[in-house]
């Protein structure tokens, strides 16, 4: 018996026009405790861009990659698309997958890392969609976090160098490497481990995006010196969050003397909005400002290698293969996943 009948792909969602962008708002931040405004200046990153998040078009672009390499590869599972806060909900495609007769789901996440926002809350969504639909709901299977998959690595260094050649000699030369992700407050990156179970100050999620800078810097063609910055914090001020933040350390920087910087966002699967706006908007504001060369590297997107892991990783899942992975650290305090 073939052990899925299903594969599924989980984001977040985002809205596609300008009166889904409240709605969409709080959908993510019930509960959440996100002050007011926060909330109006994100907003407005939304309403810049005609209140239209690339997220979902980046999904159908994955989807459509994913099912052709599928069909390549000779796996024979139909694609299924469900987000955690818009259409279409993951909710209503677990229900759908039920009356397909899909019983066995093999889902994979936008998100490579191990922290709740990341992970748990995939784990708890799928369980709440789960519950809804009572008895017979499908199973679902979330796959290991992937940040250090050679196919999640191997596009961030192609990128990275693509960026590093788009700047002028002389800038290259002295650039410093800035690989971003998304913050969280300190509270929840300790939550998913930390110094009492072996990892950093930041974190499991921190040495985990530490690790993968050390990998992407190691296949380049010189030991570029680099650092891990965060971006997007949100939360109340009095609240804790990651840091230093990305505008902060390109200021510092600036003041350094050095005279570019490369932004990799290895942090992100794609290239959304707190790409789109936080870093090509914003960080490039900041930089340019103060005269520092700037380039962002692209996130794996659509990439060969990407799509090809994902196919890896059903074929880990349903043949007990080798687990791939280019890095070392052990499995984070909360993780569920079986490997
Ligand atoms: C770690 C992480 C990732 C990366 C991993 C992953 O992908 O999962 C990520 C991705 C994303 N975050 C996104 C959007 C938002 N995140 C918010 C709020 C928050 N994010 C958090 C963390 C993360 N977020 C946290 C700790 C909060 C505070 C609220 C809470 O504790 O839960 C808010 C509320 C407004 C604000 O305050 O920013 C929005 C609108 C989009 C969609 C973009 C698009 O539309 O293109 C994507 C891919
Ligand atoms: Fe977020």
């Amino acid at each position: 018996m073939r052990p899925y009948d299903a594969f599924l792909l989980i984001s977040f969602g985002g809205p596609e026009g300008e009166d889904q962008v409240i709605p969409f708002l709080e959908n993510v931040t019930r509960g959440r405790n996100i002050p007011r405004e926060r909330l109006a200046e994100v907003g407005e990153h939304y309403f810049r861009f005609g209140g239209v998040s690339p997220i979902n078009q980046q999904c159908r672009d994955l989807i459509a990659a994913i099912t052709a390499d599928f069909a390549e590869g000779g796996i024979d599972l139909p694609v299924y698309w469900g987000n955690r806060f818009w259409a279409p909900m993951l909710a209503d495609t677990l229900a759908r997958m039920r009356e397909d007769g899909v019983r066995r789901v093999l889902a994979v996440p936008t998100s490579a890392y191990c922290n709740w926002s990341s992970r748990t809350a995939y784990v708890e969504d799928i369980a709440r969609a789960r519950a809804a639909l009572g008895e017979d709901a499908p199973e679902v299977d979330l796959v290991r976090p992937f940040y250090d998959h050679p196919g999640f690595v191997e596009p961030l260094v192609e990128h990275t160098r693509a960026a590093l050649d788009a700047l002028p000699a002389d800038q290259r030369e002295g650039v410093r490497l800035l690989f971003s992700a998304h913050s969280i407050p300190t509270a929840m990156a300790e939550a998913a481990g930390g110094p009492e179970q072996g990892f950093g100050a930041q974190g499991v999620y921190g040495d985990q995006l530490a690790e993968v800078a050390r990998l992407v810097v190691d296949r380049l063609d010189r030991d570029y010196p680099h650092e891990v910055v965060y971006q997007s914090r949100s939360g109340p001020p009095s609240q804790p969050w990651l840091e230093p933040d990305v505008n902060d350390r390109i200021e510092e920087l600036a003041a350094e003397g050095v005279p570019a910087v490369v932004v990799v966002p290895h942090g992100f699967v794609s290239d959304h909005m707190e790409v789109k706006f936080d870093l090509d908007v914003e960080a490039r504001e900041t930089a340019e400002k103060l005269g520092l060369g700037y380039q962002r590297a692209l996130s794996p997107g659509t990439h060969p290698a990407f799509v090809s892991m994902v196919s890896d990783l059903v074929r880990e899942y349903s043949e007990a293969a080798e687990r791939r992975r280019l890095g070392t650290l052990s499995r984070c305090a909360e993780c569920t996943c079986d490997r």
